[in-house]
């Protein structure tokens, strides 16, 4: 993106009226390009006022800065112009006088034909000619704001900027402005950064929609492209095929921000409570109700966090995408992840602000396996060749048969796509791979949304038991010894709270250790089984645990590997390699040319260390072999382009640098084929 406006890591502290600081908003950094329309929405008293103010100039950062086409702004200046709700119109001045008042001023050295042909081009623009005359008390409030989106324009301003400027126009006219000023940007490519808190006035008009947490420390929380086509008529974009996934998308993250603020009145404040070195010890940690979040579970019910000094409440979460916001807004200190999710949250999977993570345990592998639909096993499906033969079916088809995940991030994904890909079956193309949230995979399945999916226990069991599907494969017949799920928290945190960490780590190590041996299963099955975990009958958990584990319409012996907990928990740099590598192969995210740094930066392998030792746990050397996968092809962690290079259907061509704060270079380098 050619960066032309660059809000650059703005902070502004505010003093309250008993003298006390207060951060309005923190460290936010965004960028845009000319011509690029973009809308700020939160909800009231997120700091959406204080970034227009600041970057038109009326107020100053406590500290970071806008750079408008490479030069810093300070002051306000004819190339930003403010349009407010109340279109503060010099009453005393007709239509065409109040614009002239704003040309005269700023364009003084223009001759006066040429101020006088601006005034009315704009005047046209706005479609006023015929009240070019009149005072403000003789036309609408509608027409009325059109004068001062015509005087703002009429300068020239290489931005504009709108605060709330449709907010007290009746729907009619609000409509029939939106459409208007759409229409003007579209063809005059104008720049215009506007406040809304309507959803769809921000969908119709902006190219991207930059949504605000809460205050205090209010940051960017999403950033969403709207990618409807231009010209944009509101019935049409209404009407488009995207257009309520992105309307659902900014109402979910406002919904989420409004839980939030419902929590923290709840709770006073998530403020840090320390005690003894321990600097925060009240904690809120997400995850999700599967078998492998056992050790969250029993590091609860064993009074593991306590006896590190920390007071944990586990928070169950819907899905994936709601614990990575979760970790994303602040409101989880820390949580179980897919192995994926570290990387995606820190590089910006999905055109999201990157927020950098880190890991720094392994919590378990393996554990996961692909179930197809008991239809599929009715028309002779049973294995990868007749999985084939029976999607090749679909050639010709104007849609293809979807299988389910659950986060893009996720080893389910990513050892799905694989295994297709390892069938020649190309994932987008001759299957579609959609995101589903665990607890809805046997539905989805059962109302033939999907053929099958890739999900963790205690899923598979349960279709299995239902008699709806059956395990084609394992993660084991695809990955022997896979990470699965991790500990993942923001960096920042981990630096403000580094004995925290710690305390955290030592706990669940400790609870992974104690998940291990089969001896202690039973205890572990029954601990998920309570109703503030799975809340499901153990008959459905202990399959996944201790066996025997079905696979297909068979009893298979139970395989001791099959969900571990206590191997191999010290982060790895080059499993998580595999993982960047295959983000890229299937084009979730760009290749960081500096994917080393990248990685060093994710992995907190001394917080590891440091807790291993405390716990008498070995640690081992770091393991730089290649990864041999069960379909033969080897993974090797020292040259992961040519591996990218040489895996089928890779859509990897080039690398491009992934800077912590700005994301990816928009200069790619293109690589050797
Ligand atoms: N001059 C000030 N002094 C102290 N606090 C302030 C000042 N200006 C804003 N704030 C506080 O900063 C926070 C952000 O205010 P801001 O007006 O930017 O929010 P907003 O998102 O624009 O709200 P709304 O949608 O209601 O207009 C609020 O808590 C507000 O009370």
């Amino acid at each position: 993106m050619s960066k032309f406006l660059e809000i650059d890591h703005v902070s502004r502290v505010f003093k309250t009226n008993k003298g006390q600081p207060y951060v309005a908003v923190k460290d936010v950094y965004f960028e845009m390009k000319e011509g690029e329309f973009v809308s700020i929405i939160g909800h009231s008293g997120c700091g959406k006022s204080t970034v227009l103010n600041i970057l038109s100039g009326l107020d100053r950062a406590s500290e970071g800065g806008i750079v408008l086409e490479g030069r810093e702004v300070r002051e306000p200046g004819p190339d930003r112009m403010l349009v407010f709700q109340n279109h503060s119109l010099l009453p005393w001045l007709t239509v065409r006088q109040n614009i002239g008042l704003a040309v005269n001023r700023v364009l003084r050295d223009l001759p006066k034909e040429e101020r006088h042909r601006i005034i009315q081009e704009n005047i046209d623009l706005v479609g006023l000619s015929h009240a070019a005359d009149k005072y403000p008390r003789e036309i609408s409030g509608g027409m009325k704001q059109r004068v001062g989106i015509a005087r703002a324009l009429s300068i020239k301003p290489k931005i504009l900027l709108l605060d709330e400027p449709f907010g007290a126009l009746d729907a009619l006219t609000r409509g029939r402005l939106q459409e208007k000023l759409m229409q003007i940007c579209d063809e005059h490519k104008i720049s215009a950064v506007m406040i809304t808190h309507d959803v769809d006035e921000a969908l119709l008009l902006s190219d991207r929609i930059v949504m605000m947490t809460n205050g205090p420390e209010a940051k960017i929380g999403q950033v969403l492209t709207v990618d409807l086509p231009h010209p944009r008529k509101k019935l049409e974009a209404v009407n488009h095929p995207n257009y309520y996934r992105l309307r659902g998308e900014v109402v979910s993250f406002l919904d989420r921000q409004k839980q939030i603020k419902i929590e923290r009145a709840k709770n006073k404040s998530n403020a840090a409570i320390s005690l003894g070195n321990i600097e925060k010890t009240n904690l809120t940690i997400g995850y999700i109700p599967l078998t492998d979040c056992a050790p969250f579970a029993i590091a609860q019910e064993k009074g593991l966090f306590a006896k590190y000094g920390l007071d944990v409440t586990l928070s169950k979460e819907n899905s994936w995408n709601d614990l990575a916001e979760g970790i994303r807004e602040g409101r989880l200190d820390a949580a179980q992840m897919v192995t994926g999710m570290p990387l995606a949250i820190t590089l910006g999977m999905g055109n999201q602000i990157p927020v950098p993570v880190v890991t720094s345990l392994t919590m378990s592998r393996n554990g996961n396996a692909i179930t197809l639909s008991k239809r599929l096993q009715n028309e002779g499906v049973h294995d990868l060749a007749s999985l084939k033969a029976y999607i090749d079916k679909f050639q010709d088809e104007a849609y293809n048969p979807a299988m389910g995940m659950v986060h893009h991030a996720s080893m389910h994904n990513l050892l799905l796509r694989h295994w297709l890909a390892s069938g020649g079956m190309e994932p987008d193309k001759d299957v579609d791979v959609i995101v589903i949230p665990p607890p809805q995979m046997v539905s989805n399945l059962m109302a033939n949304n999907i053929i099958g999916y890739c999900v963790g226990e205690p899923w598979n069991v349960r279709a299995v038991n239902d008699n709806v599907g059956f395990v084609v494969a394992t993660d084991l017949d695809i990955w022997r010894g896979h990470p699965e799920k991790v500990l993942g928290l923001r960096k920042d945190w981990a630096e403000q709270y580094p004995n925290t960490h710690l305390a955290v780590v030592k706990a669940l190590l400790e609870a992974s250790q104690f998940c291990e041996p089969l001896e202690n299963r039973d205890e572990v099955v029954l601990t998920l089984a309570k109703p503030q975990y799975l809340n499901l009958d153990p008959t459905y958990i202990r399959p996944g645990f201790a066996g025997p584990y079905r696979v297909s319409t068979m009893e298979a012996k139970y395989d001791q590997d099959f969900c571990q907990f206590g191997v191999g928990n010290m982060p790895s740099r080059k499993e998580h390699l595999w993982v960047l590598t295959q983000m890229a192969r299937w084009g979730l995210v760009n290749f960081p040319e500096n994917y080393a740094e990248v990685i060093y930066n994710l992995l907190a392998t001394n917080v590891y260390q440091q807790a291993a030792k405390e716990l008498e746990i070995a640690i081992a050397d770091e393991d730089r072999s290649p990864i041999a996968l069960a379909d033969g092809s080897v993974f090797d962690p020292n040259d992961p382009i040519a591996a990218l290079q040489s895996m089928p259907y890779s859509r990897f061509t080039e690398t491009s640098y992934f800077d912590p704060v700005k994301g990816f270079a928009t200069k790619k380098v293109a690589v050797r084929q």
